[in-house]
């Protein structure tokens, strides 16, 4: 596995004079790391991820990715080490397969044609997709659309993924089966990077948050001491997850963040 450390040192980033999408931005995150952006709509964390591959470059301040520094990698290099899905799958998905979609990125990045179908299957199978592989994605429903979306990212297998709103959409099954997926991806030492407003998602299965606003990093650190934090979590216009609430309620001395922890500080 290449080690593929990220390290963000004041970048900044103006889509134009008026709009400063990013002030700033000093962040490391470790292979194998996972980690959830967060923040308000239009608090900066869609233009953060599109910088770590490459599809927006910093106005100021640099970015090194693998101990290489971004502004010399170009999209292609920068895409074999970072894949990133999109928040909304119709600006993502382009073929009329589901196959072909989940094999675009892969063969995008040359690899062996036995490798590409390796990883499409897999990647297939992991979002229970098998039986859909020769649909036109676009017959399918948002939220198989946004499986397919995921599986194309796993496919490319890069050592960082970033998925936007993955959970958006999803029902009690394909939420497991995005967990399942998770899992895996720790067990492959890969970078996750995953941006939500899904806070009980993030507490269930994310131990770093990286909460902005405005375009700046208000809280970098372990989700147990953001989701205790109500002052931050009001100014980023977030609600603590619901199962941090409930232990609230019950007064339990610890704050529970998952269901085991919540039933273990109950007894
Ligand atoms: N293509 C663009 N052109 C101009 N301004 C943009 C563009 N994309 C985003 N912005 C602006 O940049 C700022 C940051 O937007 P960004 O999409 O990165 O935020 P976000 O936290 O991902 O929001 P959301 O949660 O709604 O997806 C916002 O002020 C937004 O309006």
């Amino acid at each position: 596995m290449t080690i593929v450390d990220i390290r963000l040192e004041n970048v900044v980033f103006r889509y134009s004079e008026e709009v400063t999408a990013l002030s700033n931005i000093s962040l490391i995150i470790h292979q194998g790391e996972r980690i959830a952006l967060i923040g308000p709509n239009g608090s900066g964390k869609t233009s953060l991820a599109k910088h770590l591959n490459g599809l927006l470059r910093p106005s100021g301040g640099r970015g090194r990715i693998g101990g290489q520094q971004t502004e010399k990698l170009n999209v292609a290099a920068l895409s074999r080490k970072v894949a990133l899905s999109f928040q909304n799958p119709d600006d993502q998905i382009s073929k009329r397969r589901v196959w072909d979609e989940v094999a675009f990125g892969p063969e995008n990045l040359h690899y062996a044609k036995d490798r590409v179908h390796s990883l499409v299957e897999k990647s297939l199978s992991l979002f229970a997709l098998g039986p859909l592989a020769s649909s036109n994605p676009y017959d399918l429903g948002y939220s198989e659309r946004k499986r397919v979306t995921l599986a194309s990212i796993v496919a490319m297998d890069t050592p960082v993924v970033v998925f936007d709103e993955p959970t958006a959409g999803m029902d009690a099954r394909e939420l497991g089966l995005l967990k399942a997926v998770l899992d895996q991806l720790k067990k492959e030492q890969k970078t996750v990077i995953i941006i939500s407003h899904d806070m009980d998602f993030v507490a269930e299965q994310i131990g770093r948050v990286v909460c902005l606003n405005n375009g700046r990093i208000l809280f970098d650190g372990p989700s147990s001491t953001a989701f205790r934090n109500k002052d931050l979590l009001e100014s980023c216009s977030l609600r603590q997850p619901q199962i941090a609430r409930l232990s609230s309620f019950f007064e339990l001395d610890e704050l529970a963040l998952t269901p085991e922890t919540f039933v273990r500080a109950l007894k």
